[in-house]
């Protein structure tokens, strides 16, 4: 009989092909919203999604962590401030975190609400406050790839443009100009947004990571991009909507040692 809780197990998207050893964590928080497309995504791409609960101490052996978009605990306080406390953060504070010395460090990534998180948590520089505009958007976005040396960005290539749908109302990206100065000597900029600013967000940040390269966050929704005719129009027009894919089938890539 299984010992696990009932609350964990595996999303049950239909997977398109799924490589052995890709077990990639899905946490949902009260408020989550995309778990269930970071979840497919995951399958998409080749992986295993496993669903863990904002309460478990455990990450149940996952060889990755996604923290998904919406409004954990209903965005009080500050969108991230309050499931940064919950029992499944701390353990991934101390498994991911700067003090984690493993040669290789778990990959996590924070989208949209999970990048939130992870700027509350201390895992990433940086916080994140209301668009400049003070409205809530959501619209196609276009990013610039900058850093392809992280596990989620490895199939990228160098500044490739990638158009992935934006929704949020805490999405500017500030830092301590010392803080800016440093994440960009350091080449951390991992997406920037091209086209019209779309949140005020400090040097066009979208998305960064930390000094191993193993945390990243990003606003704007990969996963909402990873089927043909359901994400945005690519900014080549060349791969219709699936801009996204390259998230996933990097990260799951990059843990089976890069040979896919
Ligand atoms: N898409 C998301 O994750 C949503 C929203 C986010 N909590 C916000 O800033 O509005």
């Amino acid at each position: 009989m299984s010992t696990e809780s009932p609350l964990i197990g595996s999303f049950s998207a239909s997977p398109a092909q799924q490589l052995d050893g890709a077990r990639i964590g899905v946490v949902t928080f009260p408020g989550t919203l995309d778990d269930r497309d970071a979840a497919r995504a995951v399958t998409l791409g080749g992986g295993t999604a496993v669903s863990l609960w904002h309460g478990d101490e455990s990450l149940h052996g996952v060889d990755a962590v996604i923290l998904p978009g919406g409004f954990s605990y209903g965005d009080y306080l500050r969108a991230g401030a309050l499931a940064r406390f919950a029992p499944v953060m701390n353990t991934l504070i101390k498994e991911a975190g700067a003090q984690q010395t493993s040669s290789s460090p778990l990959p996590v990534l924070g989208i949209c609400n999970g990048f939130q998180m992870l700027t509350e948590a201390h895992l990433l520089p940086g916080s994140m406050i209301n668009n400049d505009h003070l409205k809530f958007i959501c619209k196609d976005q276009v990013l610039r790839v900058e850093n392809t040396s992280t596990a989620w960005t490895a199939q990228f290539t160098a500044d490739e443009l990638i158009a992935v749908p934006m929704k949020n109302q805490e999405g500017q990206y500030v830092t301590s100009a010392q803080e800016l100065e440093q994440i960009e000597t350091e080449g951390r900029v991992v997406f920037r947004y091209v086209g019209d600013d779309p949140n005020g967000s400090r040097n066009r940040i979208a998305g960064v990571t930390n000094e191993r390269g193993n945390v990243v966050g990003l606003m704007p929704h990969p996963e909402h991009a990873v089927e043909a005719g359901y994400g945005p129009d690519d900014a080549t027009g060349m791969r219709n909507g699936t801009d996204g894919l390259t998230v996933f089938t990097s990260v799951v890539s990059s843990l089976a040692g890069g040979q896919q």
